[in-house]
């Protein structure tokens, strides 16, 4: 087993299967577009020659690993996006001599040349950032990573953000994709208004985000955060554009939130009147004056309402729509997702509103008013084992029943797990995330997240991170029913010990880990061995090969529980009745 250290990943094989944990088989998946696409001056990942552009281009794109090549090239470039087997014995012989695992941060060109290590997987240092990280084979082996990135987690701590630097594929060779991703990361919960607005001056953009951040995931807003216009836009449904680019989306594969539209819904003649049924004028909202703002996300924040009852207030930033006319479709399809969800587990949605330029939803009010985030890390709560089981059964049955409705959540983190009470969970904020909202404000090139983001991303959307962002294949990631297994397993892990997956590595460590095929380190947590398999295999680096929630929850359903152990009391017991002695 590979276990983890403080920096990287310590190395000791506790067996000889050790290695068949590395196996990093993501196999290309080749598609070709129908499209037209211009693809500049781009060439064949191969032979390296122009790709060429038009509708009937002669060349393939892996949706894995994103290498375009020539269809006649595509033979030859092996048959997985992954690390070769060669290069993962040596990666394996590496970590085992170098005793605690860093020697492979340390100097990655020194592995024998290979396509994958090369190019998939990123690499450190970073030349543009620091000229000690010169990839070329001079480069000093010692960890010379970026500015602002140091070795010891404890700059985790360090205010606010730090930029994340990694570099993917060798910059040389991978022409149109030699810039750095970045990844800003919220180091506090969240960013502050004058982190937001930081940042977003330097786009030229505006927030309008306020306030000060009170306590985890809580902050005390200012009034304007309520005013603000209250017309209420025209409520008219999707348009057929928006409704084929959204089915066009789901042909990707990835996304499949389509077939939660009822035909009716979208074009039929109830079209209209379905939507109003789900519609709240803004203005029959009232807050709570004292203390709107429950808290805030990076999507929005959430306000304490009434409406015929309690009621929790999801406001969304829209910004990175830059048509302005294109958000109100754009919101539509977000929240259709909740319109078709009823279950006991599951946020209940009681409509949604469109204001100018205002656009949220609203939802029944968690009573517990806590995340299980809060719960685990912020009250540092150990959950006993009946309590977990407990707990990953509701979400498993709730994240199944959204993927009967083919909606995937995309974000299952314990920040969007709310506390009923500690018997009950129910998840929030499915189907909202996507990359386009994580690449905004734009900015060079790279993804504003939050903190634990990169913990619960599954390896194949690790894989996809690229310096390039590029709009028209942002929502390609892919984003499946399996990818929410994997982060289902890290939740689960949370709920076990009380600490992330990866804790201990620094974002751009774990994905590095993720796109190597090492998984999350399962520290001697007090149960079943039946129950760590199962946890490990959400963690299979094949997608199709992890369990399915509902299979999850059939077996956690039919683990059965602890017996009780009959124990003979401490104390004298009477064993016969007094009368029976005579
Ligand atoms: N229905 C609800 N009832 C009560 N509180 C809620 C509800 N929905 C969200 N919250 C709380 O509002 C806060 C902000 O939630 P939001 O989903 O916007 O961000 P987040 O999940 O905390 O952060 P992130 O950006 O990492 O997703 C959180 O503290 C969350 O617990």
């Amino acid at each position: 087993m590979i276990q983890s250290s403080s920096m990287g990943f310590a190395t000791t094989p506790k067996s000889p299967k050790a290695s068949s944990r590395l196996v990093h088989a993501i196999p290309h998946k080749w598609h070709r577009s129908t499209k037209f696409r211009f693809s500049g001056d781009a060439v064949c990942h191969f032979c390296q020659r122009p790709l060429g552009f038009g509708f009937l281009n002669a060349w393939e794109k892996c949706r894995s690993c994103k290498w375009k090549v020539h269809t006649q090239c595509k033979g030859r470039v092996g048959d997985s996006c992954g690390l070769t087997p060669d290069h993962l014995r040596f990666l394996f012989d590496k970590l085992i001599q170098e005793n605690n695992g860093l020697g492979m941060w340390k100097d990655p060109q020194s592995v024998p040349g290979s396509r994958s290590m090369n190019e998939p997987a990123f690499q450190f240092p970073d030349t543009a950032i620091d000229s000690s990280s010169s990839t070329n084979s001079s480069a000093p082996s010692t960890p010379a990573l970026p500015a602002g990135i140091t070795g010891n987690v404890t700059s985790l701590t360090a205010p606010y953000r730090s930029e994340r630097k990694f570099l993917f594929p060798d910059t040389e060779s991978y022409s149109g994709h030699n810039r750095v991703p970045i990844l800003v990361i919220s180091e506090g919960d969240h960013p502050s208004t004058s982190e937001i607005q930081m940042e977003t001056e330097n786009h030229n953009r505006t927030a309008s985000l306020s306030g000060k951040i009170e306590s985890e995931g809580t902050i005390v807003g200012n009034q304007e955060d309520l005013s603000g216009s209250q017309d209420t836009d025209a409520e008219v449904p999707p348009s057929q554009e928006a409704v084929d680019k959204f089915n066009k989306r789901a042909e990707g594969g990835f996304t499949w939130e389509r077939h939660a539209w009822n035909m009716s819904t979208i074009r039929g003649p109830n079209a209209q009147a379905s939507w109003n049924e789900v519609t709240i004028q803004f203005e029959t909202i009232e807050f709570d004056k004292s203390a709107p703002i429950i808290g805030r996300g990076r999507f929005g924040k959430v306000l304490r309402g009434y409406h015929y009852g309690d009621v929790a207030v999801k406001v969304y930033n829209m910004d990175h729509i830059s048509d302005v006319s294109k958000r109100a479709e754009e919101f539509k399809l977000e929240v259709s997702a909740y319109k078709n969800t009823r279950h006991d587990n599951i946020a209940l949605f009681l409509g949604y509103f469109m204001s100018d330029g205002k656009y949220g939803m609203v939802m029944s009010l968690s009573r517990g008013s806590q995340s299980l985030y809060n719960l685990l890390h912020g009250a540092r709560e150990k959950l006993d084992l009946a309590t977990v089981r407990k707990l990953a059964q509701q979400i498993c049955q709730a994240v199944s029943y959204l993927h009967t409705k083919k909606i995937i959540h995309k974000d299952l983190r314990t920040k969007n797990i709310l506390l009923e009470n500690k018997n009950k969970v129910v998840i929030t904020d499915f189907g909202i995330l996507s990359m386009k909202r994580l690449a905004y404000p734009k900015w060079k090139s790279g993804y504003y997240t939050s903190k634990y983001w990169t913990n619960n991303i599954a390896p194949e959307i690790a894989l996809h991170l690229r310096a390039e962002y590029d709009e028209y294949e942002c929502d390609d990631f892919p984003f499946s029913e399996n990818s929410d297994v994997y982060s289902f397993g890290c939740v689960w892990f949370e709920m076990l010990t009380g600490s992330m997956v990866y804790s201990t590595e620094l974002p751009h460590q774990m994905i590095f880990a993720k796109c190597q095929g090492i998984r999350p380190v399962l520290p001697n947590v007090k149960c079943t061995q039946e129950l760590k398999e199962l946890l490990v295999s959400c963690w299979n680096t094949v997608p199709q090969e992890r369990p399915t929630l509902s299979d999850i929850n059939s077996k956690l359903t039919a683990i059965p529980k602890k017996q009780r152990v009959n124990r003979s009391p401490s104390f004298p017991v009477m064993m016969k009745s007094y009368e029976s002695t005579f």
